[in-house]
């Protein structure tokens, strides 16, 4: 059976395969862009729960959301509301995102940036770099290892940090098998779509406590985040409840004042 995700990546892909630029050059182009803000870092030495809020116009599981959004604005709201990073969905075809997406949350805000995204090949990374990011998001079930450990190392001699989504136990061993030093355990199948909220307090004990951990998907307030700062998670990554929420700022807000754990080392 094709799975929806698997038709994410099998476009991803092609559109990969199709892109003749030279890898050598765009890495070139890549290591003179500006400088990153720690992302990581950011999560890190937070105080209390980090949180890293999403900019999210669609989704293939809800449909619209915010179709309309302006990114900038919605970018400043959530730094107002004191979010540690943002994420930004930079899926053109199935999230309505784009790297324009991107570069204008940036510019509006402080604070560093995931560029959320389906990363299948070195140009990704290379073009997460160049349109301002700050982290890239490389999704355990999307690559192999050789794939994982070739575009980890590429996005740190880039200086960019790297979140390596998970959803199993499993997934978690190939993750740490190349030093991921930032875990996100997504809540949400990705075949399926459910948001399975034991999944995140199941993987939590087994990263090692200098990793920093981040739960991902279906995250719908306060309770839920401080269920998972109790589980050990140093941020939650949120997208629908803050850009459906009529005032997104005292949404992340609320999210911040619930207490974390310190990150070793
Ligand atoms: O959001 C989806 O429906 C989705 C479906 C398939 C692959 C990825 C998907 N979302 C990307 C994300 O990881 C989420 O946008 C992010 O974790 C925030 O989730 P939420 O707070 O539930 O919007």
């Amino acid at each position: 059976m094709t799975t929806y995700l698997d038709a994410i990546l099998a476009a991803h892909r092609a559109l990969a395969a199709d892109d003749d630029r030279d890898v050598e050059w765009l890495i070139d182009q890549a290591g003179t862009a500006p400088p990153t803000r720690g992302f990581r870092r950011a999560i890190a030495e937070s105080e209390g729960l980090a949180v890293i809020a999403e900019v999210k116009r669609r989704s293939p599981s809800k449909g619209d959301l915010f179709a309309d959004l302006d990114p900038a604005v919605l970018a400043a709201a959530y730094e107002g509301g004191g979010a540690t990073c943002l994420s930004v969905l930079t899926d053109v075809g199935h999230f309505g995102g784009s790297p324009a997406d991107l570069a204008t949350a940036r510019a509006a805000v402080g604070v560093p940036v995931l560029r959320k995204d389906f990363t299948v090949s070195p140009l990704d990374v290379c073009d997460a770099r160049l349109m301002g990011a700050d982290a890239v998001l490389l999704i355990a079930a999307a690559l192999d290892d050789g794939e994982m450990r070739h575009f980890a190392e590429l996005a740190r001699a880039l200086t960019l940090d790297v979140l390596v989504e998970v959803h199993d136990e499993a997934e978690l061993e190939r993750a740490l098998a190349i030093d991921a030093d930032m875990v996100g355990v997504n809540q949400r199948d990705l075949v399926t779509f459910e948001v399975d909220t034991a999944r995140a307090e199941r993987v939590a004990p087994l990263i090692p406590p200098s990793v920093v951990r981040v739960a991902e998907s279906g995250v719908r307030g306060p309770d839920d985040a401080r269920r998972l700062a109790d589980a050990g998670y140093d941020a939650v990554l949120v997208g629908e409840s803050l850009v459906t929420a009529g005032d997104p700022g005292a949404a992340v807000e609320a999210l911040r004042a619930v207490p974390a754990r310190q990150v070793e080392g």
